[in-house]
């Protein structure tokens, strides 16, 4: 049914506000309901980005930069595309941590979300459909609030994320806003001040687990599946025990890709990559350790294990050169509470005269002496001086990666590693930073942030509707980042910049639309029309 009158400015898809031509208010029913002057998109954009403009805060701008997305999709990613950089930790991390701690007390729009409530499963057929609104859905993410960045189970608030996550798919890599349906799973949430505050939106009780959590997540996936045959289901910020179960149960059956685990995996593996490009050194020489061995941990030490077997290790020569830190210090074999993805992992306590005491990063980094060291723990500052220093005397380019989010959980800042390391250490964060000068170098600062490849490894995938999401499709994305930064230059970044978003997006989505194709996932023929063909723009 076409919409017309005010249905048609509701409508945010369609709206296109004081745009509307004469012709085009006449033929529709909304002569009269607007200024009578006519607006181009770029005169909404320089007015719109005026008003972005006199926000004070970071949480201001964004609310004002919803409020844009709930009246006119066109116009809001118009803007996004041409500030892609500044608005970045606006719409997404860090900011976006803010608003789920608040999100019940900040509430307005529901942002076209569906939400699933474990105590009526029955309704997720038609909380899909009503969401959906006759859209044909091909991307998905999904929460369950459990472990949001590093700041942990915010329930329902999580909800958030999926948004966010979509709106970076779309700024940068141009998936169809049409096309995206956020969402989240409703389980309960263990935070009190949630459970006691009547103002909280979600279910007001404990966290559902078990059999009945999921049956439920299975309900979901099916129905999702049934109605949206051709989705890419993206897995965002589940908890520690659920996350990588979950991506097991499904990566091989259908289109699924857990963002954390894979993503993150991606994004530390193509800085590595870009570190050594600098340092002219191997992958094969190096000695990591992860800090913070959780889900994503777990899931970037996987991948780069994987890129050492590639290079040319065994499996058993590969498991040599890392090492988990937790909780509970150095990860040995007969460590309680192992995760499964920790297990392959573990050391002997054989090979250490003093075992006993490897219970902290820093006696670990002593007795490893690790070149890489990447930060997943959520806790601040734990990459002290001392720490750093000792890793710094043992090798001459240390690679150095808090990547904890959002801001006030990173491991440490880019300032103080390059002061303790005397400039040496190649580094990435989580979250965006600007260029740090130190001794009369201006060093860039990469963002491992999984935002850098996550939108293009989907509209990939999806551009060639490919049957899974395989190892070869993750590593081509790994491998894609590359040739951008320009590694003589001194103080260059592992990573290239995220004002370059769009353009390394295409660059990603290509290669792996290409290796589905190789790899007989996909019945398309040419990876780059698929691509250009589905890529979306932000124009009347
Ligand atoms: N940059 C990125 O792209 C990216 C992607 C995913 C996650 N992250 C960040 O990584 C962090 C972890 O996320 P996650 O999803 O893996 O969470 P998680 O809860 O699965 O993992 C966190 C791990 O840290 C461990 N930990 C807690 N306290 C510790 C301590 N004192 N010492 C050592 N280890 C400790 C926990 O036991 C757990 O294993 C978050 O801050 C998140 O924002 C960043
Ligand atoms: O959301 C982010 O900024 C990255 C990552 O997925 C995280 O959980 O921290
Ligand atoms: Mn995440």
């Amino acid at each position: 049914m076409k919409s017309e009158g005010l249905d048609l400015l509701n409508n945010h898809f369609l709206n296109k506000g004081t745009a509307f031509t004469k012709e085009e208010r006449k033929e529709n029913k909304i002569e009269g309901l607007l200024p009578p002057f006519v607006q181009t998109l770029d005169q909404q954009v320089e007015q719109a980005y005026e008003n972005y403009n006199a926000k004070e805060t970071f949480l201001a701008k964004r609310m004002y930069l919803m409020d844009l997305f709930n009246e006119n999709v066109t116009l809001f990613y118009k803007l996004f595309s041409e500030h892609v950089n500044e608005f970045m930790p606006v719409v997404y991390d860090p900011t976006i941590a803010d608003t789920i701690e608040n999100y019940s007390h900040f509430f307005l729009d529901p942002q076209n979300a569906a939400f699933l409530s474990i105590d009526e499963p029955e309704d997720i057929k038609a909380a899909l459909q009503n969401a959906a609104k006759g859209r044909d859905i091909k991307l998905i993410v999904v929460t369950d609030g459990e472990g949001i960045l590093g700041i942990g189970d915010w329930g329902v608030q999580g909800v958030d994320i999926s948004v966010g996550k979509l709106m970076v798919y779309t700024a940068a890599a141009g998936v169809d806003p049409k096309s995206v349906l956020p969402v989240v799973l409703d389980v309960g949430t263990n935070r009190k001040e949630l459970l006691a505050d009547d103002l909280y939106m979600g279910n007001h009780h404990q966290r559902v687990t078990g059999d009945k959590y999921y049956n439920f997540v299975d309900k979901f996936v099916e129905t999702a599946e049934d109605l949206f045959p051709n989705m890419y289901l993206h897995f965002e910020d589940f908890g520690r025990s659920n996350a990588a179960n979950i991506l097991n149960k499904y990566k091989d059956q259908i289109l699924t890709f857990n963002d954390d685990i894979q993503g993150t995996g991606i994004i530390t593996l193509a800085g590595i990559l870009g570190a050594l490009n600098i340092s002219k050194e191997k992958l094969t020489d190096q000695v990591y350790m992860s800090f913070g061995a959780g889900t994503a941990g777990a899931g970037i030490t996987k991948r780069i294990f994987d890129a050492m077997v590639e290079e040319g290790l065994s499996e058993e020569e590969a498991k040599k050169h890392f090492y988990l830190v937790d909780k509970q210090g150095l990860l040995f074999d007969d460590t309680e509470d192992l995760t499964p993805e920790q297990k392959p992992f573990t050391r002997q306590r054989s090979e250490f005269s003093n075992a006993d005491e490897l219970t902290n990063l820093e006696a670990v980094v002593k007795a490893v002496h690790p070149t890489i060291l990447v930060g997943t723990s959520t806790q601040p500052g734990t990459f002290t001086e001392p720490i750093i220093k000792e890793m710094a005397a043992h090798t001459e380019r240390p690679i150095i990666f808090p990547l904890s989010n959002p801001t006030k959980l990173a491991e440490a800042k880019a300032e103080d590693l390059l002061k303790w390391t005397n400039g040496k250490a190649l580094i990435a964060t989580g979250i965006p930073v600007e260029p740090v000068e130190y001794n009369g170098v201006t060093y860039h600062i990469g963002q491992a942030n999984n935002a850098l490849v996550y939108p293009g490894l989907g509209l990939g995938s999806m551009a060639v509707n490919a049957k899974l999401l395989s190892d070869g499709m993750i590593n081509k994305a790994a491998h894609s980042l590359g040739g951008i930064v320009d590694p003589t230059q001194p103080g260059a970044a592992v990573l290239p910049p995220v004002s370059k978003l769009d353009e390394f997006s295409m660059t990603v989505a290509v290669g792996v639309a290409q290796q589905a194709i190789d790899e007989k996932l996909s019945n398309a023929t040419d990876a780059k029309k698929a691509v250009a063909d589905l890529k979306w723009e932000p124009k009347y």
